[in-house]
């Protein structure tokens, strides 16, 4: 049997074949054809059946994934592996409860581990450590090097954060004197790379204190209690460690807007921000824990927590200005060999729109090109490329988010 059209040869260049040739190898054409259209259509067929297999399989797993994130997740420790399964014991209400667990996660199971459990006390997952979680979620520097003579072109904010972060730190008496009560809550807000952290650091260093901070996009906890008991470690670290700064920092990840939406992993970032307040409003603000908070995305927080005794003190952070950038350059050259053609202004008016940390970034990537070059000292030329490196890189990583929005 011929397997394929190209193994029936046509006799129709061959004047000698007749009519009756060529239709024959016409048809034999036909036949192959017809047959391999059969099999292409079984193998369809076969193929739709698998898809058809496979779909069904991932609506079910979609199915059993909604399920799982929809249904609220509770923290539990494991008390005990017996025979029948595993003894836990639910955080919040010591409920204690014998469930049944894989092989797989039993192997991975001790005593004392924790564990998030659904609404029937299934184990879901095993969890990080608390104190893991903790350190994680938690970076506590006893004295940041960040100074304020390392900060360009937000003079005006340094001084607000000063008035308001500093100033209650270091002579509490007049705000006790004048009796007022410092603000208790500052909010730094603005595009990202601006400085904000930096501020937080440089006040933290000024008065000798311990810089505790925590990212809101950590406290986002599908686990139920854990957001909520992660901001009351915060503070008892704070208090342990007085004085101290606290900087959380992306607070619109729990304090967003509040949405009617239902998720239990919504509820649980209200009630994260329900204890965040509830720390701020119990606080003394006469006591040596200042809070600043900071937000790319002042637009999508809930004005509960811009009331009077929380975050009053509103900041705005913005990209620097051409004299910001000018200072900012200089800034982050301090320790670099700059060669003298290198006009810092000149860099300032070309980089218009800049962030502090891009100007750090063009400064770096400067030094790199010199580097790639073998030269020791870096020039405008540097300064210029780095520019167009950087500012390429960006617009491409803007037009990707776009691309995938
Ligand atoms: N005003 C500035 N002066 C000097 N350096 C700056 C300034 N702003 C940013 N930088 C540089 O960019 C880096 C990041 O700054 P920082 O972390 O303070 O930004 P941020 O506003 O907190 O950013 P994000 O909102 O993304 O957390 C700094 O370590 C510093 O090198």
């Amino acid at each position: 049997m011929t397997d394929t059209v190209d193994d029936v040869d046509l006799p129709y260049e061959d004047e000698a074949a007749s009519q009756q040739e060529k239709i024959e190898a016409l048809q034999e054409r036909l036949e192959v054809l017809e047959g391999q259209n059969e099999e292409m259509r079984d193998k369809l067929l076969d193929a739709n059946a698998e898809n058809n297999k496979y779909q069904q399989k991932l609506e079910r797993l979609t199915h059993e994934n909604k399920k799982l994130k929809q249904s609220p997740l509770f923290v539990a420790t494991v008390q005990e592996l017996t025979g029948d399964g595993v003894v836990i014991k639910q955080h919040g209400n010591n409920q204690e409860a014998l469930t049944e667990v894989t092989d797989e996660m039993r192997e991975d199971l001790e005593p004392d581990d924790r564990v998030a459990v659904n609404n029937s006390l299934s184990v879901v997952k095993k969890l990080e450590k608390e104190t893991d979680v903790r350190a994680r979620v938690m970076q506590v520097e006893h004295s940041p090097d960040v100074t304020y003579a390392d900060i360009g072109g937000l003079d005006e904010q340094m001084n607000e954060v000063r008035e308001t972060v500093e100033m209650p730190l270091k002579s509490p008496e007049m705000f006790t004197k004048v009796g007022i009560q410092p603000p208790s809550g500052v909010l730094l807000h603005g595009p990202p790379g601006t400085g904000k952290t930096m501020l937080a650091k440089a006040v933290a260093n000024e008065t000798d204190a311990t810089f505790i901070k925590m990212a809101g996009s950590e406290l986002v906890h599908k686990f139920i209690g854990e957001g909520a008991k992660l901001v009351r470690d915060l503070f008892e670290v704070a208090r342990e460690n007085e004085p101290a700064v606290i900087f959380i920092d992306e607070i619109d990840a729990i304090a967003s807007k509040r949405t009617d939406s239902k998720t239990s992993g919504d509820a649980e970032v209200q009630r994260t921000m329900m204890q965040l307040l509830a720390e701020m409003d119990g606080f003394d603000e006469r006591g040596e824990i200042r809070i600043i908070a900071a937000t790319n995305r002042f637009d999508m927080l809930d004005p509960a927590i811009l009331r009077p005794g929380r975050f009053d003190r509103l900041i705005e952070v913005p990209k620097p200005e051409a004299a910001g950038r000018e200072l900012i350059f200089e800034i982050h050259t301090r320790d670099m060999n700059v060669a003298d053609d290198v006009d810092f202004a000149e860099l300032a008016e070309l980089t218009e729109g800049a962030s502090g940390a891009d100007v750090k970034a063009v400064c770096t990537e400067a030094g790199m090109f010199a580097i790639r070059e073998d030269r020791t000292e870096i020039t405008m030329a540097d300064f210029e490329a780095a520019w167009e490196k950087t500012s390429q890189a960006e617009d491409t990583d803007a037009d990707d988010s776009l691309a995938f929005a």
